[in-house]
Parts: C-alpha cells; sequence; structure tokens
C-alpha cells in the first residue's frame, strides 16, 4: 500500500483513528500515533515523508515529523495542540489494538480463512511472531492451507523464519506431512537463494568438485574425457571471440579435447575448473596456460579470436564466462607469482589441477602442518557505501586513477585479524575522516586482478565532516539521492558518473538510490 492511498483510505472513513502505513519492500510497521487528523493535516504529514523519503517512522523520527507539523500548522494558523496528541494512556491503547490484530491475523492463518486474512494483511507486520515464535506463515504449514501459503510468499514474507524451537515453516510442513505445503516452500526458498544479488565475475556455472582435483587418477581421466572442455591462456591472456547471441560481448573459445594437440597438453599447465554437473562423469572444464611455441591450432578453429589483455575486455562477457574467467585468471596469477615455495626458495611441483603447489625441498618446514602459501590466495577487501547520518546522502570518492570524472565506493584491503566492521571503519576513517557506526553487509565480488574477493557493505556514518587522505583519494563528497539519479541516468549537469553495472560499487550505489532508506 502505498503512502497515499493508505492515508487516503484512512481519511475517507473519517473516524478517529490510529494509522499504520507499510512500505512494500520490508513490510515494516510504521505508523504515527496520530489521532483524528483532517485530510488537510494528513497530507502535510504526507509531504513531511516525501521530504525525508521515508514512508517509515521510527519512534525517534517521529518526533522530527512532529515537529514539522508543529511548523507547518502554525504557518497554517491552526491549532497545533490539536494535531497530536500522544498521552500515554493512548499509547497503551495503540499496543492493545495491536496484539489484538496480531491475534486475529495469526489465528486467520491457522485456520484457512483466506478473505479476512487478506483484509488484516495490510495491518500488521507480515513476519509477526506469536509468543512461541511462529508466524503466520507457519500457522497455516501447520495446517496445510495452501491458499494462505501463497498468498504469504507472494507478499514476500520470510519464508527463512525460525520458531522458537528452530523450525522453520517448511519444516513445520513435512513434519506434519502437508506435501503441497511444503513443495510451495522448497521451491520458494529455492527461487530465493536465485534472487540473491549475483554480482558480474561471480556466477561461475561449474561445480569446482574439489574431490576430483584432489585425486590424481581422476583428474587424470577427466583430462582424458572425451567430453573435456578447454579454454585457453598465454601470459595471463585469455583467448576470446565475440558472442554470437550478444554481438557486444565476448566469451571464451571453447576447444573439445580431439581439438588440442596432445603435445599442448603433455606442456602447459592445465587448470582444473570443475564439472558441468555434479555427475562426476559430466564434462570436466580446463584452463590451458600455453607456454611459448605452436598456437597455430587456435586460429585453424577460430580464426577471429584473440588473446586480450583481461582488463577491461573481459568486463564485456557473457555473465557465466566471466565467472569462469575469474576462476582461472586468479589461479593463473598466482602460478606466475608464485614460482619459488614462499618458505624455502625451492622449485615448486603444481598439483590439483592448479589449486595447490608442493615443495621440492623434503626437509621444507611447509611440508608440515597447515601451510597456506601452498594455497592460491584470496585477498579481502571491503567497498562499503557510506550514508550520511539523515541517510539522505552517500559518500563517493576519487582516487587519482580513475577516469576524469568518475566517483566511486571507497575502498580498503583488510588487514590481518581485522573483522569485516573493522576494516570498513578503519578504511573510511583513513581515507575520508568520517566516522561509522553500524556496518550492514550487503553482496560480494570476486575481482580477480589477481585475487581480491571486494566485500560489499552498506555504512551508516555517525560524523559529516570530511577529511581527505591526500594520498589515497583526490576528492571526496557527499552525494544526494537526487545527483545519484542524475549519475545512474548519465545525466549529471557536470558530467559525473559512477563505475558500470559489472562493478560492485554501482549495485551498492544503485541499491541505496532505488531502495527506500527505511530499509537500509
Ligand atoms: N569497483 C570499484 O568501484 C572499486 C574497486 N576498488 C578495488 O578495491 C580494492 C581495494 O581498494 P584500495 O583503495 O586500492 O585499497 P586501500 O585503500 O587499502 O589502499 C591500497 C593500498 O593498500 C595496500 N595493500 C594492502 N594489502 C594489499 C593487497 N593485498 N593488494 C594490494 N595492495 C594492498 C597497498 O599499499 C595499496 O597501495 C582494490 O582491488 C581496488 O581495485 C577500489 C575502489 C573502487
Ligand atoms: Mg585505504
Ligand atoms: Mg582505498
Ligand atoms: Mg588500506
Ligand atoms: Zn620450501
Amino acid at each position: 500500500m502505498c503512502i497515499h492511498s493508505a492515508l487516503l483510505k484512512s481519511t475517507l472513513k473519517g473516524r478517529a483513528l490510529v494509522t499504520y502505513l507499510f512500505t512494500n519492500r520490508t513490510r515494516q510497521i510504521f505508523l504515527c500515533h496520530v489521532k483524528t487528523f483532517s485530510f488537510f493535516q494528513k497530507v502535510l504529514l504526507l509531504q513531511t515523508f516525501q521530504e525525508t523519503h521515508s514512508p517509515v517512522l521510527t519512534k525517534s523520527s517521529f518526533f522530527t515529523v512532529k515537529k514539522k507539523l508543529f511548523n507547518k500548522q502554525e504557518v497554517c494558523a491552526k491549532r497545533p495542540e490539536t494535531i497530536i496528541s500522544r498521552k500515554m494512556s493512548e499509547e497503551t491503547d495503540v499496543e492493545s489494538k495491536d496484539s489484538e490484530l496480531v491475534q486475529r491475523f495469526l489465528d486467520c492463518a491457522a485456520r484457512g480463512d483466506v478473505e479476512n486474512f487478506e483484509q488484516l494483511l495490510g495491518a500488521v507486520d507480515i513476519d509477526v511472531k506469536s509468543d512461541r515464535g511462529w508466524t503466520a506463515l507457519m500457522f497455516a504449514a501447520r495446517n496445510g492451507h495452501t491458499s494462505v501459503i501463497n498468498i504469504l510468499v507472494q507478499k514476500g514474507c520470510d519464508v527463512n523464519c525460525l520458531n522458537a524451537s528452530g523450525q522453520t515453516a517448511l519444516e513445520i510442513a513435512q513434519f506434519w506431512n502437508h506435501k503441497e505445503v511444503a513443495s510451495i516452500l522448497s521451491q520458494y526458498r529455492q527461487q530465493l537463494e536465485y534472487d540473491q544479488i549475483h554480482n558480474y565475475y561471480s556466477l561461475n556455472p561449474l561445480y569446482r568438485a574439489s574431490d576430483v582435483r584432489k585425486d590424481a587418477k581422476q583428474l587424470e581421466s577427466a583430462k582424458n574425457n572425451k567430453s573435456a572442455k578447454f579454454i585457453m591462456f598465454s601470459k595471463l591472456q585469455p583467448f576470446l571471440i565475440t558472442s554470437e547471441e550478444k554481438k557486444k560481448k565476448f566469451k571464451f573459445a571453447v576447444f573439445t579435447l580431439d581439438q588440442l594437440p596432445s603435445s599442448i597438453r603433455e606442456t602447459s599447465t592445465l587448470i582444473f575448473l570443475g564439472l558441468e554437473t555434479w555427475d562426476p562423469v559430466s564434462s570436466p572444464w580446463f584452463a590451458v596456460d600455453l607456454v611459448e611455441g605452436d598456437h597455430s591450432f587456435i586460429s585453424k578453429y577460430y580464426p577471429d579470436g584473440s588473446f586480450v589483455a583481461p582488463f577491461p575486455t573481459t568486463m564485456q562477457m557473457i555473465q557465466s564466462h566471466a565467472g569462469l574467467f575469474a576462476e582461472a585468471h586468479s589461479i593463473l596469477c598466482w602460478l606466475d607469482k608464485y614460482r619459488f615455495c614462499p618458505t624455502c626458495g625451492s622449485k615448486q611441483t603444481v598439483i590439483e589441477g592448479g589449486y595447490k603447489q608442493v615443495c621440492n625441498n623434503s626437509d621444507c618446514t611447509s611440508h608440515k602442518g597447515v601451510h597456506n602459501t601452498c594455497y592460491p590466495r584470496v585477498d579481502p577487501s571491503l567497498i562499503m557505501l557510506v550514508l550520511s547520518p539523515s541517510k539522505k546522502q552517500c559518500l563517493l570518492g576519487r582516487q587519482k586513477r580513475f577516469p576524469p570524472k568518475m566517483f566511486s565506493c571507497l575502498a580498503g584491503f583488510m588487514e590481518p585479524g581485522e573483522s569485516i566492521e573493522d576494516t570498513c571503519r578503519r578504511e573510511i576513517e583513513e581515507e575520508s575522516g568520517v566516522k561509522v557506526g553500524r556496518v550492514d553487509y550487503h553482496s560480494s565480488q570476486p575481482w580477480p586482478f589477481p585475487a581480491t574477493l571486494m566485500l560489499g557493505c552498506i555504512a551508516h556514518a555517525r560524523t559529516e565532516t570530511i577529511t581527505i587522505d591526500k594520498d589515497e583519494l583526490e576528492e571526496a563528497r557527499w552525494f544526494s539521492r537526487a545527483e545519484i539519479a542524475q549519475m545512474l541516468a548519465g545525466q549529471h549537469p557536470d558530467g559525473l558518473f559512477i563505475p558500470p553495472s559489472q562493478a560492485i560499487a554501482h549495485q551498492l550505489i544503485k541499491s541505496w538510490a532505488t531502495s527506500n532508506s527505511a530499509n537500509l
């Protein structure tokens, strides 16, 4: 229900009321402890919400709205004291009405009373819980009411909620043998998993099958599997062709076993990328690190392809192949940079399809215990969209190496012994002087240049004053939501812009700019 229609609806009813407003996405109740609003007063309230870009008020921001309402009323020569009377007795009144509504809502779900249930849907939080932590979804699942279940999942209820005994609605349906409900809930959970944010470079279609690469025999037979697929690299550059389906995109030229000369298989390092399905006999994929020599077989099959500098060309690949590139390129960069044992400096041997290197010196201490030097590196780093204390602005900065006029999120590498939150707060303060409180995780992105893992967060600033670290940033400033909208649309008056959609920075900025600030 949008704010406008909620207000209008309550106005038409024309009675003393406690107005509840909802956002579509979070279903958070919000509210105003306000009685007897005239239409005029409601319009003022609506304007206030629009100004704050937030249809959801917390208790603390309620007082800000209250203040604004009083001010506006004064201008309009109304009696402010009649507008809001928020006495303790009223609050208790509101609370008891709330719990009565919740009780009716959960009862309707348990009884499968669709008609009354639908009427109450807008009036309470869809995921509201009983004393034992049961949601409407759980009650409906307990009694096998598929119609209530369908309504709830379509309205975006939380299917992963746990009750006080640690059960989900799906487990309850399975326990009571309501097969149809269980089937809807399990499909919906899969759908939700699929709907998670997948940033570019993160969609790798293969099953990594670590058991295959750890077993020398299985690995050897995978290399000789007739359905094996091979993609080519030379000096860390991928061999790409243009995609027939998506003309402006690139993809790997994929070679079959019979197209690959046996000499290449003997002399080159083959990185085992994974299997096409969980089935151990399904097609294995390999990245071939070509050594200097005769590569004429490549142009024989793909005369239009070429070896390309990875950045920025791989930003324009079909998504599934971008995932393959991320895996292969990070491993190849590691093998390229770690040719000698980091512990004793001896030569190393590549095993496990490129996923491990062992020192050739049998006396080396790296043979005892667990040594992370034997395995490929992944360097976690934080990238964060910092929101101003009012949540109306976000902080973006420019590194000197950025293209002119591009602004992006602040970012920084994690240091040993730090948590995600620690890194986030430290990097922001180091680079911009802004102090951060709460940190929320958003999504992640492998950044295979060479092996960074970007952990995307939304950071909530406690201060606004910016003092930039000139070594790291050229400029940093707060941007309003309106300015971000212009940048996203490529219509900023000064030509400022943000990174393209393939960068997680873009997704962080866009998710704030296009969502309700109250959800953040
Ligand atoms: N997608 C995007 O919009 C953006 C992505 N980034 C990426 O975020 C990552 C971290 O951001 P920065 O601001 O560069 O980090 P940063 O703020 O920590 O500063 C970079 C410095 O960190 C040090 N450092 C510590 N550990 C390092 C490691 N494992 N590898 C390389 N340098 C290390 C180096 O001295 C380097 O000069 C980089 O991979 C960068 O490419 C950065 C900004 C925007
Ligand atoms: Mg830094
Ligand atoms: Mg930085
Ligand atoms: Mg740093
Ligand atoms: Zn060694």
